[in-house]
């Protein structure tokens, strides 16, 4: 890797949906910078820097009033610059981290303190080298009390994950839905399966996010402005709202070659969630109940 990488827009458009009182971003990023927060040695992508002032600066822009901020691959189980965000954003901010399974208990209760309240299970070949599936459950049954295990993993995937899901013993948070095919319509095979795995527990949370990412041109799909996500996940919010968050996915790590404007993303929130009630849940409610129950 040499060039380091920019994949967020350089000046987003303001959304025409304005998000309610206390709205929270509950899936977002930083990277870096680099200096003095460096990438990991096994990261698959060098991006630039995407600090906590660029972070603050869009929530501003976009109209929300919180981060939940999820500690990306590149940063791999260092989450200095994820920790460092949380603590210059003045209580603004909570966080997911990505640790080293053999993490002491004490460690655990420092990032507790730093304002982390989840852990990430990261699945994709393409991001990261390996998954052991014994040692996430193991951690995942002395986490601080609380927390939650956030999971992001393909469609295809799920039924082989199941065993491992079924017996973590905190709430489930599912990055992107597990990467549905949209275009399949609410009903499609992926989309099925998905509401079956919701069914198995009531714990099981999700974000219904990255209209970017699935309904993307070089997936197949229609690019902005994402028809067939909004028409594939609107059911699925109406149906599970009490289990919903979400968030902007800024800086779309990876979307360099399709940059999504954070404007549209944001106005993707009434398509899916058409109700001042569903939007309170899904943007308010929901969030504060998993990252500032305490
Ligand atoms: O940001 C996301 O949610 C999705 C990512 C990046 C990612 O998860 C990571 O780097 O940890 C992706 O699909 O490349």
């Amino acid at each position: 890797m040499s060039d380091r990488i920019v994949s967020w827009h350089p000046n987003p458009s303001k959304p025409s949906f304005t998000p309610p009182p206390g709205a929270v971003d509950a899936h977002c990023h930083v990277f870096g910078p680099m200096d003095p927060f460096g990438f990991s040695p096994k990261a698959k992508y060098l991006p630039a820097d995407a600090g906590p002032d660029m972070l603050f600066a869009l929530r501003d822009h976009l109209g929300f009033e919180k981060n939940v901020i999820v500690q990306a691959s590149c940063h791999g189980t260092d989450n200095a610059a994820t920790l460092d965000a949380i603590a210059k954003s003045g209580g603004k901010a909570r966080g997911v981290a990505v640790v080293d399974p053999d993490i002491s208990e004490e460690e655990l209760q420092a990032l507790h303190h730093g304002g982390m309240r989840g852990i990430r299970f990261n699945f994709l070949k393409r991001l990261v080298d390996n998954a052991p599936k014994d040692k996430f459950l193991e951690v995942s049954k002395r986490l601080p009390a609380g927390w939650h295990v956030v999971i992001y993993f393909e469609a295809d995937i799920l039924e082989e994950l199941r065993p491992f899901m079924d017996a973590i013993p905190v709430p489930l948070v599912i990055d992107h839905m597990g990467r549905p095919d949209v275009r399949q319509g609410p009903d499609g095979a992926d989309m099925k399966a998905f509401r079956r795995f919701l069914e198995s527990r009531d714990d099981i949370w999700f974000k219904p996010t990255c209209p970017d990412r699935l309904d993307a041109i070089k997936e197949g799909g229609q690019g902005d402005p994402w028809d067939a996500f909004a028409e594939a996940v609107a059911p699925l919010v109406e149906d599970y709202q009490d289990r919903v968050i979400w968030g902007t996915d800024w800086p779309h790590p990876n979307m360099q070659d399709e940059v999504p404007d954070d404007g549209h993303i944001v106005d993707m929130i009434p398509r899916i969630a058409p109700t001042e009630e569903l939007q309170q849940k899904l943007l308010v409610t929901n969030p504060n109940r998993l990252y500032w129950s305490d």
